[in-house]
C-alpha cells in the first residue's frame, strides 16, 4: 500500500516532531538536528530558507514578492474596504446635506436613526458572513457584499422618506459588515507570509482612502441642490467596478483546500507563486490538509471538516472516493450535520485554549480599536474645530478633512513597517503615543474652556456644520487662561494646538490601531474551521463598540461638560489598550498561518508542536500512527474538483501529494 505523506498526521506534541514526520520517518527514530528535519527544497530556495523564517512552507521558502497577480487579488477583494471607507464617510456629509428633502429637517433622532442603521446592519452582516463565507467560499460573500452596496447606494438615492433611507443604510451596513469579516480573512488566506501585513493592509488603506473620497466628495457635493442624492449614488460607481474585478477573482486556496477542490488549489497557489516548482505546490497543499487534518484531531472539529468536505461532494456523489469520505464522516448524523457543526465550532471556539485566546486577542483588540474613539473624532472633527472657535469657524471642514487625509497617510506608512517592525512593536509604540496626545489634547481643550457645555441639536444649516448628528455652537469667545475677557478676540494658539494633537493621534492609531487589529484578526486563528467564525464575532465586536460611541458621544461629551473629559477618558483607555496589547499581542510576522497555532503555543510556554489546533495528546481513535495514516488517505483521494474533476479526469492526482507520495511509501 503506498502511504502518501501519511507521516504529516502524527501527532506530534513535543517540538519538532512534525517536521520529523514531514520526512516520513518513524517516530521512535532518533530526531534529527532541526537544520536536517525537513524536506530539501532546491539550492536557491534552501539559502532564502535557511536565511530567514524557520517554519518551511511554500511561503517562507519561497522569495516572494508583490506580483501583479497578488495585487490584483488585493485590489479586487480591497475594494470591498473602499467601500466601507466611503459609505461610513458620507455619512457625515448626507445628514448636513439632506436638509428638507425627506419631507422635513431630520430631527436628532432621525439622524441617529440614519446613522446607527449601518452599524446595526454591519453588526449583523459581520455575524452573517463568519459561517456564510465556510459555505459558499470568500469569494461569494465578497461577491454578495458587493451587490449589497451597489443596492444599498441605489435604495439611498431613490429614497423619499426617513425609512427608506434607514433601509437602504442597513442594506450598506450589511455589505459593510461582510466585507470587514471576510476581506482581510480572504486576504490573509491568499497572503504569503511575508507580504501578509503588506496585502492585508491594502483593505484598510483602501477603507481609509474610501474615507478620504466621501469627505471630498462631500464638499464638492455639499453646494449642489440634492447633492446628498449623488454622494450616495457615486458609491455604486466602485461598487460596478469591483463587481467587474470579481470575475476574475481567484478563491482562496486554504477553502478550496478545504472543499477538496485541489485542482484549483493548485491552480491558485501557482499563480500566487511563479516560481514554485509542481513538488513545492504539492507540498503547500499538503501543509495545508495537514493543518485541516490535526484540527479533525481536535475532536469537535473533525465533525466539522468532515461535513464540509460531504457537503462539497453531494453533488457528485460517483466515485469510491466520494464512499470513502461518507464512511469518513458517518459519525456525523446527516439530519444534524449543520447544526452540529456549527455548535462543533463555537464549542471548539470557546473550549480550545488556543482558539479561545485566538478569541479574546482578536475580539480585545477590535473593541479597543473603537473604545479609543478615533470614530468620534473622525465623524465630529468639523464640530470639534467649531468648538475650539478661531481659526477654524471659517472653514471646519476643509481643517477636518486633515484628519481623514492623516489617517490614510499613516496607514500607508504603517504598511511599509508592519512586515518588518512587526504588529507587536508597532502597537505598543503607537499605543502609548496615542494616549500621551490624548491627553494632551484634553488638556488643550481644556484651557480653550468652556465651550460645549451647550449641545445643540438642530438640524444644522449651514455648509460649515457638516458631521452626523448634533452640532456644538462655534466658539466665539473664550473664558480659559488664553483671554482675559469674555468679549475679547479669542487666542488662536490652543484651537491650533489642538488640530496638531488631534493630527498626532490620528497618526498614531492609524499606524497601529487602525490597522493592526485587522491584520492580526486575518493570521491569528490557528484552526481553519473556526477561523471565519472567530472572525465574525470579533469583526462584531467592533462594529458593537463602534456603535456604543455613535450613539452615545454627544451625550457623553454633554455628561462631561465638553470634549476636554471625553479625551480624558480615551486617553484612559488607550492606556488600557496598551496594556491589553502587551499582554495579548503574539508576533506573527512572517509566520505561516499553519504554524499559528505552535507560534502562539510556544508563547505561551505550553507543549509545542501542534501548527494548527491545540496540543492536546491525542487519545482515542486518532491516537495510532496507523490510523492516522489511513485517514489522511482517504481525505486525500476525496480530492475531487468538483468543478473540474470531468475536465480533468484523466490527470487527477488521486494520490494527491504528488511530491510526498514519492518522498515515502510503505
Ligand atoms: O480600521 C478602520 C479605519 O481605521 C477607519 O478609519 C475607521 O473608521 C474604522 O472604524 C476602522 O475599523
Amino acid at each position: 500500500m503506498t502511504r502518501t505523506a501519511a507521516a504529516p498526521f502524527r501527532d506530534s506534541i513535543d517540538d519538532g516532531t512534525d517536521e520529523r514526520s514531514r520526512l516520513g520517518e518513524a517516530q521512535d527514530t532518533p530526531h534529527p538536528p532541526r537544520s536536517q528535519s525537513r524536506i530539501r527544497p532546491p539550492a536557491p530556495i534552501l539559502a532564502s530558507l535557511n536565511a530567514g523564517n524557520d517554519e518551511g512552507g511554500l511561503s517562507s521558502s519561497h522569495e516572494q514578492t508583490l506580483t501583479p497577480y497578488l495585487l490584483k487579488l488585493s485590489l479586487v477583494a480591497g475594494t470591498s474596504g473602499l467601500l466601507f471607507g466611503w459609505d461610513t464617510g458620507i455619512c457625515a456629509g448626507l445628514l448636513v446635506a439632506i436638509k428638507g428633502d425627506l419631507g422635513h429637517p431630520l430631527s436628532a433622532g432621525e439622524q441617529e436613526l440614519v446613522v446607527s442603521a449601518t452599524t446595526v446592519g454591519a453588526i449583523f452582516g459581520s455575524l452573517i458572513a463568519g459561517r456564510a463565507s465556510d459555505y459558499l467560499g470568500r469569494k461569494r460573500i465578497i461577491l454578495i457584499a458587493a451587490c449589497l452596496f451597489l443596492l444599498g447606494s441605489l435604495e439611498q438615492t431613490a429614497s423619499n422618506d426617513v425609512p427608506q433611507l434607514v433601509l437602504g443604510r442597513f442594506i450598506v451596513g450589511l455589505a459593510v459588515g461582510q466585507a470587514a469579516a471576510v476581506c482581510p480573512m480572504y486576504l490573509g488566506e491568499i497572503a504569503p507570509s511575508s507580504l501578509r501585513g503588506r496585502i492585508v493592509g491594502t483593505n484598510s488603506l483602501l477603507v481609509t482612502g474610501g474615507q478620504v473620497i466621501a469627505y471630498l466628495v462631500n464638499a464638492i457635493l455639499f453646494p449642489v441642490a440634492h447633492g446628498w442624492r449623488w454622494m450616495v449614488l457615486a458609491s455604486a460607481v466602485p461598487a460596478v467596478v469591483q463587481l467587474v474585478g470579481l470575475l476574475s477573482l481567484d478563491e482562496s486556496p486554504r477553502w478550496l483546500v478545504a472543499k477538496g477542490r485541489f485542482i484549483q488549489a493548485r491552480r491558485v497557489l501557482k499563480k500566487i507563486y511563479p516560481g514554485a516548482t509542481e513538488d513545492m505546490v504539492e507540498n503547500e497543499v499538503d501543509r495545508i490538509l495537514e493543518n485541516l487534518k490535526r484540527s479533525r484531531q481536535d475532536g469537535l472539529l473533525s465533525q466539522q471538516v468532515a461535513a464540509t468536505l460531504r457537503e462539497s461532494s453531494q453533488d457528485r456523489p460517483t466515485t469510491s472516493v466520494r464512499r470513502s469520505l461518507d464512511s469518513d464522516v458517518a459519525e456525523t448524523p446527516p439530519a444534524h450535520s449543520s447544526k452540529a457543526t456549527t455548535r462543533s465550532k463555537w464549542s471548539q471556539l470557546f473550549s480550545d485554549p488556543t482558539d479561545r485566546r485566538a478569541l479574546i486577542i482578536a475580539s480585545g483588540l477590535m473593541f479597543f480599536q473603537q473604545a479609543c474613539g478615533f470614530n468620534s473624532i473622525m465623524y465630529y472633527s468639523s464640530r470639534l474645530l467649531l468648538m475650539a472657535g478661531p481659526p477654524f469657524d471659517k472653514n471646519p471642514n476643509g481643517f477636518a478633512s486633515l484628519i481623514a487625509i492623516t489617517n490614510f497617510i499613516g496607514t500607508v506608512i504603517a504598511m511599509r513597517f508592519v512586515d518588518s517592525w512587526g504588529r507587536r512593536k508597532l502597537m505598543l509604540w503607537t499605543t502609548a503615543a496615542m494616549s500621551i496626545s490624548l491627553a494632551l489634547l484634553a488638556g488643550s481643550f481644556a484651557m480653550i474652556g468652556d465651550v460645549g457645555g451647550v449641545v445643540d441639536t438642530t438640524p444644522p444649516s449651514a455648509p460649515s456644520s457638516a458631521s452626523n448628528g448634533t452640532i456644538f455652537p462655534p466658539r466665539v469667545a473664550t473664558t480659559g487662561p488664553s483671554s482675559t475677557s469674555s468679549t475679547s478676540a479669542p487666542s488662536h494658539f490652543w484651537p491650533l494646538l489642538s488640530l496638531f494633537l488631534m493630527i498626532l493621534f490620528t497618526l498614531s492609531y492609524a499606524l497601529g490601531a487602525g490597522l493592526i487589529p485587522w491584520l492580526i484578526l486575518s493570521e491569528i486563528f490557528p484552526n481553519p474551521s473556526t477561523r471565519s467564525l472567530g472572525s465574525s464575532l470579533a469583526t462584531c465586536a467592533n462594529w458593537s463598540m463602534n456603535l456604543v460611541w455613535s450613539a452615545s458621544y454627544l451625550s457623553f461629551v454633554q455628561l462631561l461638560g465638553g470634549p476636554a473629559g471625553t479625551f480624558g477618558v480615551f486617553s484612559v483607555v488607550s492606556a488600557m489598550s496598551w496594556i491589553f496589547s502587551w499582554w495579548g499581542i503574539v508576533e506573527l510576522r512572517g509566520v505561516e498561518l499553519e504554524e499559528v497555532g505552535r507560534r502562539m503555543q510556544q508563547q505561551e510556554g505550553g507543549s509545542v508542536g501542534n501548527g494548527g489546533g491545540s496540543a492536546r495528546p491525542t487519545s482515542g481513535r486518532f491516537a495510532n500512527t496507523e490510523e492516522h495514516d489511513e485517514e489522511r488517505e482517504r481525505f486525500i483521494v476525496s480530492g475531487e474538483d468538483e468543478e473540474e474533476d470531468e475536465e480533468d479526469e484523466g490527470q487527477r492526482d488521486v494520490q494527491r501529494p504528488r511530491g510526498s507520495a514519492e518522498r515515502t511509501s510503505r
